[in-house]
């Protein structure tokens, strides 16, 4: 058999074995938050930006919403300053801030909408401040300090909590061609520009439409058990227990707490799997088994 014909019979066969998820997934809304440490490799990005054309194509409504905390870094010390985190969160002078919004919703931001466009798409490129779409307030966080056991407010600056989103012009691209990649930098009711955890933003945004899935892409399979096997789906009640009990540790922590609150407040399964991987939102989505772990009430 002749090398085309070949590749169209194979891609007839995953075409059918596809159809019944693609059906599933029909009409629905599926948030997809794409970070910073998935970026970088052009052949990785490309098979993103293919895997959220294709999404379209067949009839979801996809989301993007993106990361950036590297390039964010990197921006910083060409500008001669320090980046400074305190819980895993970014602290945010004034002039951090400012970088912040020029690199997520500036050069990112239109990175991964020119990557959707290459693939016949229509993307536009937002952040919360877009059609009032996400309103934030100052950060509120504690920490317990391990030598003293005694609580501590953290000032992280301009660091923001998600406190509204007004699905308004979401709801009117999902019946559009257009399709939104959002970057987590949103305004406060007191005038300042926040900067958003793109995973606790990606999952306010999911819970405000009761998307029927968000998929964060990090950087490992998904939920690790002890023995380091991936864990394929979780109850919150377990989730918990495996922060509990030590499985789950570092960055995941507050990964695995954003996807139990965006699961609370209308996320119908959440799942955690590889950005490193070539086409794993496809794979995720279109397949039997999925790609990395999903996390369901
Ligand atoms: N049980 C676990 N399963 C998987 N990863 C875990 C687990 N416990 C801790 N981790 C760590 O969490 C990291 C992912 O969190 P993080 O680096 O914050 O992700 P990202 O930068 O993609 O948002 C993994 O690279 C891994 O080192
Ligand atoms: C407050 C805070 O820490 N904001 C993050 C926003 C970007 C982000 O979250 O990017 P990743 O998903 O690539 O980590 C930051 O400044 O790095």
């Amino acid at each position: 058999m002749a090398d085309s014909e070949n590749n169209s019979q194979i891609k007839a066969e995953l075409l059918s074995q596809a159809l019944p998820y693609m059906q599933r997934y029909e009409n629905r809304t599926i948030v997809v938050k794409y970070g910073g440490h998935a970026m970088g490799d052009a052949a990785l990005g490309q098979a993103f930006a293919r895997d959220i054309a294709l999404l379209k194509q067949s009839g979801v409504n996809p989301i993007v919403v993106h990361g950036g905390g590297p390039q964010i870094g990197a921006m910083l010390t060409k500008m001669g300053i320090e980046s400074k985190f305190e819980g895993g969160l970014r602290v945010t002078d004034q002039k951090t801030v400012e970088i912040v919004e020029m690199v997520l919703a500036g050069s990112i931001n239109k990175e991964i909408v020119a990557l959707i466009n290459a693939e016949g798409e229509w993307a536009i490129g937002l952040c919360g401040k877009d059609g009032n779409m996400v309103f934030a307030e100052k950060a509120k966080k504690t920490i317990i300090d391990p030598d003293s056991n005694i609580e501590r407010v953290l000032d992280l600056g301009f660091v923001g909590e998600v406190v509204e989103v007004d699905r308004t012009l979401l709801d009117l691209l999902a019946k559009s061609e257009m399709i939104p990649v959002i970057a987590p930098v949103a305004p406060g009711r007191d005038g300042h520009t926040y900067n958003i955890n793109a995973d606790t933003f990606a999952g306010a945004v999911a819970g405000s439409l009761n998307a029927t899935r968000l998929l964060f892409l990090t950087d490992v399979p998904g939920v690790l058990d002890k023995s380091g096997e991936l864990i394929k789906e979780l109850s919150v009640a377990e989730a918990h227990a495996l922060i509990a009990d030590g499985t789950i540790s570092g960055g995941m922590i507050p990964k695995v707490e954003t996807c139990i609150q965006a699961i609370e407040a209308g996320v119908e399964g959440v799942v955690i799997l590889n950005g490193k991987v070539a086409h794993s939102v496809l794979l995720e989505l279109y397949t039997e088994h999925g790609a990395g772990t999903l996390i369901v009430r």
